[in-house]
């Protein structure tokens, strides 16, 4: 079964059509890049998997069941602009999240329930290598550092599915090809389905198990208003094991490479993508 399913959506603003026609199947466990111009509606979509925006037509399962029309804890978020709370310490910024879901009124956990908590916030959060940083307020941390809190904030939740918006956009390049290693280790481990919007294409065939373009096919000025973007292409990406190289290096390795990655690509013709 498809984590998503996502079938003839449409997304409207007033009389602006952003996005039309769009069918996708992300299966569990997927990794789907999704690229496209400026303004074709990437983050309107990511939008709409949260449960941010209402589609204007199409529906939306998750795992076989109507999409909750609201966000809730079984969809994750990271934006590309650091969306840790300043007043708050890393543990502190990593506990808000579960706590105020287990305790909407206090906002906080006491005995057993607290300790296991911390604990997995520490073991995460160690995972990335902030463990030594528990005590610290994120402007006392680098940009990677604050969006490896912002992974962390995230993923303590366990959602089904995480959804991120250019979330390594505004790092260095060095620091990317750090958190790409680390990105991926932590979809492997977690096996969570993730979404990402990108402007890069080389990050999107790094990471993704699948690339989808966002393009708008009809672009005449007339036509702005009355016609969105779609699925222009829906990229399966194979990636070739080499004998005796473990994942991490073969990745750490095409991070520091200059030409695009070396990936073989099928151009997935599934009916729910063929317009
Ligand atoms: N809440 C809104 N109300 C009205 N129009 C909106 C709203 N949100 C987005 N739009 C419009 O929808 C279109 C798509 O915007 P969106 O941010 O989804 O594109 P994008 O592909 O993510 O762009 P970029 O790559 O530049 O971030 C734009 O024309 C934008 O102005």
């Amino acid at each position: 079964m498809s984590a998503l399913s996502i079938k003839n959506v449409w997304i409207e603003y007033g009389a602006q059509v952003v996005l039309e026609r769009v069918s996708l199947e992300i299966e569990a466990g997927a990794f789907v890049a999704i690229v496209g111009p400026s303004g074709c509606g990437k983050t309107s979509f990511l939008r709409l998997l949260l449960g941010q925006e209402s589609p204007a037509r199409g529906t939306i399962l998750l795992d076989g069941k109507p999409m909750p029309s609201e966000p809730g804890p079984d969809r994750g978020v990271v934006f590309q602009r650091y969306s840790v709370f300043p007043h708050l310490t890393v543990l502190g910024n990593v506990l808000l999240g579960p706590e105020l879901e287990a305790s909407p009124i206090l906002g906080r956990t006491f005995g057993k329930c607290r300790r296991q908590l911390v604990e997995r916030a520490r073991v995460l959060l160690t995972e990335v290598g902030l463990g030594d940083s528990l005590d610290k307020y994120p402007t006392q941390l680098s940009g990677g550092m604050q969006q490896r809190l912002a992974l962390v904030q995230a993923l303590i939740r366990q959602p089904r599915v995480l959804l991120l918006d250019e979330p390594f956009g505004a790092l260095d390049p060095g620091i990317r090809g750090e958190i790409h290693v680390l990105m991926k280790k932590l979809w492997k481990e977690t096996g969570v389905t993730i979404v990402m919007v990108t402007h890069d294409l080389r990050e999107a065939f790094l990471l993704g198990t699948r690339v989808v373009v966002f393009d708008r096919l009809r672009n005449r000025p007339e036509e702005k208003q009355r016609y969105g973007a779609t699925i222009s292409q829906n990229i399966e990406v194979h990636r070739r094991r080499v004998p005796g190289q473990d994942f991490h290096e073969r990745i750490a390795e095409d991070s520091d490479r200059d030409d695009p990655v070396a990936v073989e690509t099928t151009r997935r013709d599934d009916p729910a993508t063929t317009h």
